[in-house]
């Protein structure tokens, strides 16, 4: 592999609830090239959300380091996350990453604002790809699930990310959404993004070129 985009190192983190103390990762560590799609699957538990959010600079591991196209993300002040998650990540969670009183078109345009220098498609150009153009002019609240996660997507997609991380992108959409969603991932590895999905979907992890398997917070 040339040199990685995405690099983490022995990554630790737990949690304390009162006497209970959950180790939610237990030196982990992932090195992921461009254009590379990595699957990450692994049980309800397994720590696969505080991955994703340690290597998004969303939260800080409690050892380790992460490493994005050649910037430490780790043990950095908030702002300093804040600038290279805006300028080098894309973000899919779950919880979903749509501004509820912007438009769907506008939500993509201010994503490429805190990412000025960034080349990228026009916003109605990204959302006529992810094939809601038709819905550019519409409220998050007012879209169809699929169409929400497509949406969501193109936002993730909007700075023309190095590295895309997704939480179970296509968890709540049909057969065809998922289809079309994948396609997308593809598409956009192939033109040089670090891509790595955690999923339950064997369509998804099928599509993958490495699959990983996080349990207790290993690697299995
Ligand atoms: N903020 C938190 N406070 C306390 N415990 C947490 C916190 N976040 C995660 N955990 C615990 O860390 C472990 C890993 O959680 P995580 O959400 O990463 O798992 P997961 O593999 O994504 O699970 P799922 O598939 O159910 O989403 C779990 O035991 C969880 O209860």
């Amino acid at each position: 592999m040339a040199a990685p985009v995405l690099s983490a190192r022995s990554l630790y983190r737990f949690f304390r609830a009162g006497e209970e103390e959950t180790f939610a990762l237990q030196g982990v560590g992932l090195e992921v090239g461009r254009g590379e799609t990595v699957a990450v699957t692994g049980p309800s538990g397994s720590g696969k959300t505080t991955l994703l959010n340690c290597l998004a600079g969303l939260d800080e591991p409690d050892g380790g380091t992460v490493r994005i196209a050649g910037e430490r993300l780790s043990h950095r002040p908030e702002r300093e996350r804040g600038r290279i998650r805006a300028r080098h990540i894309g973000v899919l969670f779950q919880s979903g990453n749509l501004l509820d009183h912007l438009s769907v078109r506008d939500n993509v345009a201010l994503v490429q604002q805190l990412a000025p220098s960034r080349s990228r498609a026009p916003a109605q150009e990204l959302l006529d790809r992810v094939g809601i153009g038709g819905r550019a002019g519409a409220l998050p609240g007012e879209l169809s699930g699929g169409e929400a996660a497509r949406a969501g997507l193109a936002v993730a997609l909007a700075n023309a990310p190095d590295v895309l991380l997704a939480d179970e992108p296509t968890g709540e959409v049909d057969a065809e959404t998922e289809r079309r969603l994948l396609d997308l991932l593809r598409e956009h590895a192939a033109g040089g993004t670090a891509v790595v999905v955690v999923t339950h979907s064997r369509a998804v992890a099928g599509a993958a070129g490495r699959v990983l398997r996080l349990r207790d917070g290993r690697w299995a």
